[in-house]
């Protein structure tokens, strides 16, 4: 598609947001902005974006298509601000906040002067944050939310669909209050029980240090996501607060019930327990084609000694095998380290691992 698009905030979201559309419509003119000058040159650096915004509101006047990506909080002020300008008539505005039931009232600014919006949510994301971070397959196969507003037409919701078609989602229209019940089930109340694990084993580490080292892999799997950006989270939230206060008192009588099957002491209810929850947490689509790691990190358990990097690449060098990141992760204290390696695919992925556990002795593993 040929036409103006405004990018808002060129982060992980509204970084991947634009290199998605640039590979599908290379025509188009994909303009960013951002309150951090260095994360707008970057994005242009990147390809993330085409241009960077020189003003806010000539750009937005200009656009076909604004699409806001800053934390929720701040999408709310933008929209009242895009509201005072001369928007072209047929502009069509999204967003891709994390939820929809506060945005889309906020929205209301906009329709009652004719502008179309329609609510967005791709729902695939990381805990790292910045355009340098961003993916133009971040969201390949995964869900992408809409909550079009009450005056958003059909054909506009087919010409969003278009223009978002390089992300390769899977688009579906819910309701806003659905939606925030729902992701505040599977995305919002596990990001605050991964924050309280950790500060539970933070309360521990006073008294027991070595607790740290001995985290290993599955309190890793566990508490990735309370790595976030909390501000962002914040905001998400105080957005749903409710639903989160509701799942909490759900929550608690579910630990009562976990307290009193080990008050009970009995081995088949426990294993009743396990059995029952990995038989549900197997059938869920979380583990089938849909639901693609953000990131295609492999950690490889290296003995610290120098030359072990290049060693490595090396190997991965003379197989073809791309990487686009490496990094030494200090999780450990004794002679191993751990190193990380980020490749663009699941299929390099595969490729990096097969080659270094035929090639070496290390051990590979992914989260
Ligand atoms: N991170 C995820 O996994 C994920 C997934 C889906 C949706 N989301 C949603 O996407 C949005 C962006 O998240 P992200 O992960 O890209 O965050 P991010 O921190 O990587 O990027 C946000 C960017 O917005 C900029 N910004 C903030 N206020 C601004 C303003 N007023 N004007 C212009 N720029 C502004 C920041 O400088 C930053 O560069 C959030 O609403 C979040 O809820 C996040
Ligand atoms: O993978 C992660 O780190 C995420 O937290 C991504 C995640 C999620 O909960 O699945 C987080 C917030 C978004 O709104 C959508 C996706």
């Amino acid at each position: 598609m040929n036409g103006h698009v405004f990018i808002i905030g060129l982060g992980l979201i509204g970084g991947s947001i634009g290199l998605s559309i640039l590979k599908e419509h290379p025509q188009a003119t994909v303009t960013g902005y951002d309150l951090k000058t260095d994360e707008m040159k970057l994005a242009k650096v990147l390809k993330a974006i085409n241009r960077t915004s020189n003003s806010f509101r000539e750009d937005a006047e200009q656009a076909d298509l604004i699409i806001i990506c800053t934390p929720v909080n701040e999408t709310e002020n933008l929209m009242k601000s895009l509201a005072s300008f001369n928007l072209k008539p047929d502009v069509i505005i999204t967003d891709v906040g994390s939820t929809k039931k506060n945005i889309m009232t906020a929205s209301t600014v906009l329709t009652e002067k004719g502008i179309t919006f329609i609510g967005g949510h791709p729902m695939a994301g990381s805990h790292k944050s910045g355009v340098s971070a961003a993916k133009a397959f971040l969201f390949e196969n995964a869900f992408y939310l809409l909550t079009p507003g009450e005056t958003a037409s059909i054909g506009s919701v087919n010409q969003l669909k278009t223009w978002l078609n390089g992300s390769k989602a899977k688009f579906l229209e819910v309701k806003p209050e659905e939606h925030d019940h729902i992701t505040g089930m599977v995305s919002h109340f596990p990001h605050i029980i991964a924050s309280s694990l950790v500060h539970q084993v933070k309360q521990n580490y006073k008294r027991q240090p070595l607790v740290s080292s001995l985290a290993a892999g599955g309190f890793r799997d566990i508490s990735r996501i309370a790595s976030s950006n909390p501000s962002m989270w914040r905001d998400i939230t105080l957005h749903n607060i409710d639903t989160l206060k509701d799942l909490l008192k759900e929550w608690q009588q579910e630990m009562n019930r976990v307290i009193n099957m080990l008050d009970g002491n009995s081995g088949e209810d426990i294993y009743q327990y396990f059995s029952e929850a990995k038989q549900f947490r197997d059938s869920m689509p979380i583990l089938q084609k849909g639901a693609i790691p953000s990131f295609y990190d492999l950690f490889v358990d290296v003995p610290d000694y120098p030359g072990v990097i290049s060693e490595i690449t090396g190997l991965l060098a003379k197989e073809e095998i791309s990487i686009v990141n490496l990094r030494i992760m200090e999780t450990r204290e004794d002679i191993y380290g751990v190193l990380s390696i980020s490749f663009q695919t699941e299929e390099d992925r595969k490729r990096g691992a097969d080659c270094i556990t035929s090639l070496t002795d290390y051990d590979v593993f992914t989260v």
